[in-house]
């Protein structure tokens, strides 16, 4: 299964970045710049090392979730699609295919 939502929840990011008033974390995100996005960004990356360290299923889908918020985030700020990542795991995958035969 894929999640279609990431489509939707990156066209919901862009808007909130181009039209995002005060009620909007998106746009006080951005606000911070990269230098708040990407701090926000490795404090969910580790809230994720230790819910896995607990052994804490439920706690790393939850902080799961908002790591992949902040990165996609991250990404349009930098104008980035997730596509790009897709594509630059599809070309890994199939270079390493060719390698192995
Ligand atoms: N998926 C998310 C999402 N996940 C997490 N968060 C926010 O990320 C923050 C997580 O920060 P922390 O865990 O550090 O908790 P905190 O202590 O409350 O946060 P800080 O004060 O440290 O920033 C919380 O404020 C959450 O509300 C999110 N905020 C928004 N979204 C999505 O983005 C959409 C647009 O949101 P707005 O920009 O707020 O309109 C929403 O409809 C959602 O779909």
């Amino acid at each position: 299964m894929v999640c279609q939502f990431l489509d939707e929840l990156q066209r919901i990011i862009d808007e909130r970045i181009e039209h995002g008033d005060s009620r909007s974390y998106t746009r006080m995100l951005v606000n911070g710049g990269v230098d708040l996005i990407s701090k926000k960004v490795g404090e969910e990356a580790v809230e994720v090392v230790v819910a896995a360290m607990r052994d804490d299923r439920g706690w790393v889908v939850r902080e799961t979730a908002d790591l992949m918020y902040h990165l996609l985030v991250l990404l349009r700020f930098m104008g980035i699609k997730f596509d790009d990542i897709c594509e630059e795991l599809v070309n890994r995958h199939t270079a390493r295919v060719g390698a192995h035969g």
